[in-house]
């Protein structure tokens, strides 16, 4: 957890890469009866437990076999080179062969290329994966070389066991962030501005708020709090960055890609009736109709050249979370060839969704405007495995906690078009902060 919470706009000044650990990489997995929810089977005394989950389905870790840290324009090629470096001659035993067995990497990535927070990529010495009725746990060491691996695989071990209810946050006050809610009412103003100059079609602005608690926050409260209360959502958190997104931006498996992509809002009154007919609204609704089509046509259009064919929904539907609405689509494609998650994510980061339309002018205009450095908020994260299949969801919905765990800075963004009302944006990114100041206690 080595992000600063100040947010220097200038790029980091240490080399892109630092060198990876030496070693044999040794994994292996094996089923297990159902151990209880995989968030109550991280431990306390881990400070960066790793989490990937959604209705209870998905990657827990902790403990840490192997780190890649990189930064700058290349830190998706980086990090998979250095991946694929340490899987070069591993012994891997997988007696289950699902989705998520063997090695794998947790992983979260800056939004920005000129970003100073780093990109991660974690391997856990332990992982436990549920799906489709299956648990696992994939036990994964570094042996340094020369060490006769084979004979050092790892071996069986004890099944995990729910460990009790973690501390709750307390006392938790929020400040705001890089900018006043007014300020940030201005900032919207003037991106609506540049829009009507042609500069852009869409940019999306994001706001921080800095929460901070009495005592070191235990982050796995965090993530049952936000599992419980937004189950359709991916719960996640990866050296420090904890949330629940309802975002993928890629998902691989053997030959079949997909991407699931919001853009245009609509918050939710508690008032179910009144709820179903914003949601018909938000389906008529031409700016976000637009807002969405400029997500979409992103998405696809950097996801053609890996496929044979892909396919897009006519329409979005609308997608239910408990604070907002989104206009959403599944898109699905069959690659071509052995291309893996992270780099596909590579290609597809930054979707119109969080950048804007055209990507180059948009992420321009948010260096010029946002004036903060958004860290890894709105970068891909997720994991991958040793072929190179995983899920890499966009980090939204999610805060970045300080060195010392009582600070955590909160991120919210809207899509901005030609039209839009700061007052409303505001809302909206008021309503996208709910999730994690609701978890926070706050
Ligand atoms: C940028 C965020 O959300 C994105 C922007 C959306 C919008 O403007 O309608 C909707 C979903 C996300 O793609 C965020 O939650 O911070």
């Amino acid at each position: 957890m080595s992000t600063p919470l100040s947010s220097p706009a200038q790029p980091a000044e240490r080399p892109a890469t630092t060198p990876r650990p030496a070693g044999r990489l040794v994994s292996r997995t094996v089923g297990l009866d159902d151990p209880g929810p995989l968030l109550d089977l991280l431990p306390p005394g881990d400070a960066e437990p790793l989490a990937w989950v959604r209705r209870g389905e998905g990657l827990v870790g902790w403990g840490r076999a192997a780190r890649i840290r990189t930064s700058g324009p290349d830190r998706f090629a980086d990090a998979e080179r250095r991946w694929r470096e340490l899987l070069g001659g591993s012994v891997v035993r997988d007696e289950v062969r699902l989705r998520g067995t063997g090695p794998v990497a947790f992983g979260s990535f800056a939004f920005a290329d000129a970003s100073a927070s780093e990109s991660v990529l974690e391997v856990p010495e332990t992982v436990v994966g549920h799906r489709d009725g299956r648990w696992w746990l994939t036990r994964t060491t570094v042996q340094a070389p020369g060490a006769r691996a084979a004979a050092e695989l790892p071996g069986p071990v004890e099944a995990p066991a729910p460990h009790g209810r973690p501390e709750p946050p307390r006392d938790v006050t929020f400040a705001d962030g890089s900018v006043t809610s007014t300020e940030w009412e201005l900032l919207v103003a003037a991106a609506v501005a540049r829009i009507g100059r042609g500069d852009v079609d869409k940019v999306v602005l994001a706001r921080d708020l800095l929460a901070r608690a009495s005592a070191p926050l235990d982050v796995r409260s965090v993530l049952q709090r936000l599992a419980a209360a937004y189950p359709a959502t991916w719960t996640f958190h990866v050296d420090g960055l904890v949330g629940a997104t309802p975002e993928m931006l890629v998902r691989t498996h053997v030959r079949l890609v997909a991407s699931r992509v919001l853009a245009g809002t609509i918050r939710r009154t508690g008032d179910d009736e009144h709820d179903l007919a914003l949601a018909a609204s938000l389906a008529r609704s031409s700016k976000d109709l637009g807002e969405h089509e400029y997500a979409v046509r992103s998405v696809v259009e950097a996801l053609e050249p890996f496929c044979a064919g892909t396919n897009v929904p006519e329409s979005p539907f609308v997608l239910h979370l408990a604070n907002v609405m989104h206009l959403a689509t599944d898109v699905t494609g069959v690659l071509r060839d052995g291309v893996s998650s992270l780099r596909l994510a590579a290609a597809l980061h930054p979707s119109a969704a969080v950048c804007g339309t055209p990507t180059g002018a948009a992420a321009g205009l948010i260096a010029d405007l946002e004036g903060m450095d958004r860290g890894r908020y709105a970068g891909p994260v997720g994991w991958l495995d040793a072929d190179g299949d995983g899920e890499w969801g966009i980090a939204l919905r999610c805060g970045q906690l300080g060195d010392d765990a009582t600070e955590v800075r909160l991120f919210a963004g809207c899509g901005i078009v030609d039209g839009s009302d700061p007052a409303a944006e505001l809302a909206e990114s008021t309503a996208k902060l709910v999730p994690m100041r609701d978890a926070l206690g706050g």
